[in-house]
């Protein structure tokens, strides 16, 4: 069972309730959308749990409908728990629900503001996007084809080497791309080390690697709430006052943070300097005349913190993608044997899959589509926060709350998926109306909503898509087995606050025969 927020900190308890206190609650101009009900002083901070929200979530979702209204500290927390509630909301309202929570700690102290996930709605997330959408737009994503056909090869190489080191592997890959993608840069190819080959091996994964950490596992640990993203005026204590500690802390990681965004940025300028470079993201717009609208400084502000923003923003939600890839392919075999069959009978055993074979393979497709609803890897979307007072069918909505697009309710909604917890890729092959199909779509939830959509989907699209088929061409995937021939079933969890990544679970994996594994050693790698 998940840990009740409450538990974290008995003195932030005490806090929140003097701020709850404090905060003067408006008089609503309607109803609050219903929820569970709160009591007196805390609100409803004992239903909050700091992992797998998701879950009671979706009971509230059951149980009270499309929105659903909670409040903690002072501030609303709405679910929105159906697709028209999303959409009605986040997409037809976003002028006024596409900002992001103010964190004081993450974003002012270490450094994190100008990340595009961080970035309030304004003028500078919306020069972000325009960047964003010029290098990662539809129209882009086959140009990076080579290098994601390279990465998965050198993913599918390090896999049957070590397959027992399969997590550090997908680590790897994931990060190896974004920063091929993004910088051109190529990681330094792991060696067998016995160890995770992100470890100690490449210096920019190495440090990429450590921002990610400071992220996820320090500045936004257990639900990232910092005393002083709720009294902003703590950061103006000095460090050496006792309770200080963590503006030293701050410090430290914004460091590191800075760090990582000059360093490959660095990189792609002298690379360009000296015309020995890999076209990426950042040489694309670097060498586009008309991107700087005349202010080159700022220009190159927004590309150095933009670009840096795709490596800590795709890490986990790949890496439980493909994850769950793995999970579903050894609890199905008879999934995998029929994809295989399909592959076979397109690509054939003499050469690897390309993406020019995509249209000819339904059944890896269905996979796919299914294997994004399953994992559902944002379960709760990235929170939106609303900017003035709204009223959605007669429900009032007051500014500053956290608006969640409730992705895991919607992707577990058993009408439009029977059986949802069901690993089914055949539900997307079912003849249905075009409307239907269109809304079946897992795409259509899982990178999120209006204007703040994730800039990534059309590469996702892509590299993940490419990396399943490599994967179903050339290797078998099954449960593990003890040194007593006893086979070991995956015991997965979700320890993750925000992303839905399982923890490593045991599998094997094996090239599908010696002509599989020939094709995999001659394949062009990085
Ligand atoms: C399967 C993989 C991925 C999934 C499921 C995913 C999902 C999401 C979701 C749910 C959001 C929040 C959207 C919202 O607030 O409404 C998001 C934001 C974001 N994603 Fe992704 N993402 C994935 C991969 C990527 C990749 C590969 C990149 C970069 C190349 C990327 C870059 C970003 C950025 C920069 C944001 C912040 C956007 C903003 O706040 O304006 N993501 N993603």
């Amino acid at each position: 069972m998940s840990t009740p927020l409450v538990l974290t900190s008995g003195a932030l308890v005490v806090l929140f309730a003097f701020l709850f206190l404090k905060a003067k609650r408006r008089a609503p101009v309607g109803l609050y959308p219903p929820g569970p009900k709160p009591i007196p002083l805390l609100g409803n901070l004992r239903d909050l749990t700091a992992k797998e929200l998701w879950l009671p979530a979706n009971k509230w979702a059951k149980e009270y409908g499309d929105v659903v209204y909670l409040h903690a500290f002072g501030i609303g927390l709405v679910f929105l728990n159906s697709p028209e509630a999303a959409f009605d909301l986040l997409d037809k309202r976003g002028a006024i629900y596409s900002d992001k929570p103010n964190l004081v700690m993450a974003g002012e102290l270490c450094g994190c503001k100008n990340m595009v996930a961080f970035t309030p709605y304004g003028e500078q997330s919306k020069r972000h996007r325009r960047l964003l959408h010029k290098a990662l737009g539809i129209p882009t994503i086959p140009q990076y084809h080579p290098l994601l056909l390279t990465s998965t090869h050198t993913f599918l190489r390090a896999l049957v080497k070590e397959p027992a080191l399969y997590t550090g592997h997908i680590r790897r890959y994931t990060g190896g791309s974004i920063l091929s993608v993004v910088y051109g840069y190529q990681p330094v190819p792991a060696k067998a080390t016995g160890l995770s080959p992100t470890n100690g091996i490449d210096p920019f994964l190495r440090l990429a690697e450590e921002c990610v950490a400071i992220l996820s596992e320090k500045i936004a640990s257990g639900g990232g709430v910092w005393p002083v993203d709720v009294l902003p005026s703590l950061q103006y204590i000095p460090e050496w006052v006792p309770g200080g500690g963590f503006k030293r802390s701050a410090r430290a990681w914004k460091k590191k943070m800075e760090e990582f965004v000059d360093k490959p940025y660095e990189f792609v300028k002298s690379s360009l300097k000296s015309g020995n470079y890999k076209p990426s993201l950042c040489s694309m717009l670097l060498e586009d005349e008309g991107m700087d609208g005349g202010d080159r400084e700022r220009f190159e502000f927004d590309l150095k913190w933009s670009a840096n923003s795709m490596y800590s923003a795709s890490m986990d939600a790949t890496i439980t993608v493909v994850s769950h890839f793995i999970l579903a392919m050894l609890l199905h075999p008879e999934v995998q044997r029929r994809a295989q069959a399909e592959i076979d009978a397109v690509v054939g055993a003499d050469r690897l899959p390309s993406f020019e074979d995509r249209a000819e393979l339904p059944f890896v497709e269905a996979i796919f589509s299914e294997t994004l609803r399953w994992a559902a890897p944002v379960p709760l979307n990235l929170p939106h926060r609303l900017m003035e007072d709204n009223v959605y069918k007669g429900m009032f909505i007051p500014k500053g709350s956290l608006v969640f697009g409730n992705i895991w309710a919607i992707l577990r909604n058993e009408e439009m998926y029977p059986e949802p917890d069901a690993f089914k890729p055949e539900r997307f092959l079912e003849p249905r109306s075009a409307e239907v199909t269109q809304r079946m779509d897992p795409r259509n939830y899982v990178f999120g909503f209006g204007r703040r959509l994730c800039p990534g989907q059309h590469l996702v699209e892509s590299s993940v898509w490419v990396l399943i088929v490599s994967m179903l061409a050339t290797l078998n995937i099954s449960k593990a087995v003890d040194e007593h021939g006893n086979v070991l079933e995956p015991e997965v969890k979700f320890e993750n606050p925000i992303f839905r990544s399982p923890s490593p679970f045991s599998c094997d994996i094996r090239p599908r025969g010696p002509k599989a594994l020939s094709l995999i050693e001659q394949a062009e790698a990085m």
